[in-house]
């Protein structure tokens, strides 16, 4: 891999009133005359230079009139910061009426694409003057392409159904996985599935690595909603690579181009109430029928990420001779109802029963009995790709906090200026900081490592790994919520990232394998390598 050193893309940033649809309508105003607008039904403020006409808006306003009236006709640029996310003044810029004259806006809002200039809010090789020797052009372009992606069509649509449960809109899956983006099969990492096809962001299929996987997984998280991420495909990521790996040339060709159109979705059943990580404890029957054509099926899964809009099922199940793998379509017998966890139900997580279903035998993925090897033979991609999610969802949250403990005052300074917010802050950045770079250090060694060198000498680096990124997420949520108070408990409004985050951040201690099981797994396999020789 070449050691591409070029500076981060551009960051451009706008004043409010730059980003207004209409601004030659804008006027300029002094600030008496802003002043005689200072009553109910006549009533203006200003915010960082820019003047509101907030008259009609006061009694709708959800923090109440009454605030309202307190800073009518004065510049309300302290009292608004110290209660709103800047996002609101472009959600709300039907009320800006002009600027004061004179005056220059301090407040730059970013445009979609845009790099975060508050410090630690990107990995080291997107913040400017620091170099890389991991990433290339292709990368470059990519995480440029992303972000402009998720900023303009993926934000609105995961916040959208984050809140209303609703799976992600199809027709957006459907864009990801069309002829001139392939988002779909791109975020199965570097396969045969890319050669030939035009790749977004420009990438060429031959030099498609893991790192621009990893490029896909952090931009997507920046959407800001985690039951949407997973919602967004996660069964796809998990439940086609047996299908990919294992199945006939038929079933490939039956459903892996619908999969990825968008057109068919699947996903992952291996979990059953019964048993979790333990998977030579599941319970789902599979009896061949006296002809040998079909299996019947009989069980149930839990906890599966998309089960109740998908149309495959990659499914765990006991042949009487051991584990075995299945892909179960969506038919008679199937049923699939929704589980109401911690996070949004937009990921379609179910509780799945089969009952005497039908299934032909050419569904076989790989050999019967032997299961556990295609259940296995994923596992480490699927946990690498959790901690990429993971580390950029804390990031995110560090970014939260840092703008967070400028901008809000108290005990008449901004909290940055308490010794005890900024020891928080370090022990968040270092945690980020260091996983990031264990993250590259990882995949790095994926980009040049066989498939079966990855199994040998990575799967215990990846437990040790995961479990470093939640244990991490864990703790910096705890802080997060501290800093931010009872924002940090509320979902509206400045800290409703944050309130997320603390609320979901377990489910990757516990999906992919659980943390405890992914440690001692670490341990375990490098306790296996001690050479006998040092003893
Ligand atoms: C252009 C002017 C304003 C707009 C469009 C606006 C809009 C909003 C919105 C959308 C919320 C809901 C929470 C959120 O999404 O952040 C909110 C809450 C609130 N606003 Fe405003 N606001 C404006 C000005 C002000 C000013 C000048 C003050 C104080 C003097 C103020 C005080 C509050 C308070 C106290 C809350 C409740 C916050 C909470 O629950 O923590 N707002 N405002």
């Amino acid at each position: 891999m070449s050691a591409a050193i070029l500076p981060p893309s551009k960051t451009q940033y706008l004043t409010v009133p730059e980003t207004a649809k209409d601004k030659a309508s804008l006027k300029s105003f002094d600030k008496a005359e802003v002043a005689k607008h200072n009553k109910e039904g006549d009533l203006w403020i200003i915010v960082d230079t820019a003047v509101y006409d907030v008259s009609k808006f006061a009694d709708m306003h959800p923090g109440g009139s009454h605030v309202l009236l307190q800073v009518a006709g004065k510049d309300a640029t302290e009292a608004f910061f110290g209660m709103h996310r800047s996002e609101v003044l472009t959600k709300y810029s039907r009320y800006l009426i002009g600027t004061i004259a004179g005056d220059k806006p301090q407040i730059v809002l970013p445009t979609n694409g845009t790099l975060s200039p508050v410090p630690y809010a990107e990995p080291t090789w997107l913040s400017e003057g620091f170099k890389s020797p991991y990433y290339r052009d292709s990368h470059r372009s990519l995480q440029k392409a992303m972000r402009e992606f998720v900023d303009a069509e993926v934000r609105e649509d995961a916040q959208m159904h984050e809140k209303d449960g609703k799976r992600p809109t199809v027709e957006l899956v459907q864009k990801m996985g069309s002829p001139d983006m392939n988002l779909n099969a791109m975020r199965l990492g570097p396969s045969k599935l890319l050669h030939g096809k035009k790749l977004f962001g420009g990438v060429k299929p031959e030099e498609f690595d893991y790192f621009h996987e990893m490029i896909i997984s952090q931009e997507l998280v920046r959407a800001g909603a985690r039951g949407y991420a997973d919602g967004l495909q996660g069964g796809m990521c998990i439940g086609l690579p047996p299908v990919m790996n294992f199945g006939s040339d038929e079933l490939k060709q039956k459903v892996i181009p619908d999969v990825l159109a968008g057109k068919k979705f699947i996903s992952l059943a291996i979990t059953e109430a019964f048993a979790g990580s333990d998977v030579a404890g599941l319970r789902t029957t599979a009896k061949k029928t006296p002809d040998g054509k079909h299996y019947i099926v009989n069980g149930t899964k839990k906890w599966i990420t998309n089960g109740n809009f998908s149309d495959y099922f990659s499914a765990a199940v006991n042949t009487g001779n051991g584990l075995s793998m299945l892909l179960i379509p969506r038919g008679e017998g199937v049923e699939t109802k929704l589980i109401k966890t911690s996070y949004s139900t937009t990921a379609g997580t179910a509780y799945i029963t089969f009952d005497n279903v039908k299934v032909p035998v050419e569904n076989l993925l790989g050999k019967e009995g032997k299961g556990l090897f295609v259940v296995l033979s994923n596992f480490n991609h699927e946990r690498w790709a959790m901690c990429c999610g993971s580390v950029a969802g804390s990031r995110l949250i560090v970014e939260e906090c840092m703008r967070w403990a400028h901008q809000r005052k108290v005990f008449g300074k901004a909290l940055i200026n308490q010794p005890v917010i900024r020891a928080k802050l370090a022990a968040m950045i270092y945690k980020i900081e260091g996983l990031q770079a264990y993250l590259e250090n990882v995949t790095f060694q994926m980009c040049h490592m066989t498939y079966a060198q990855q199994a040998d000498l990575l799967a215990g680096p990846i437990g040790l790994l995961k479990t470093a990124c939640t244990r991490a997420a864990g703790e910096i949520a705890d802080d997060a919520v501290q800093i931010f108070g009872g924002r940090g408990i509320t979902q509206n409004g400045m800290g409703g990232i944050i309130e997320m985050f603390q609320r979901t951040q377990k489910f990757d201690a516990i999906l992919g394998g659980a943390e405890e099981v992914l440690a001692d797994l670490g341990v375990r396999q490098a306790s296996r390598k001690m050479p006998k020789a040092v003893l």
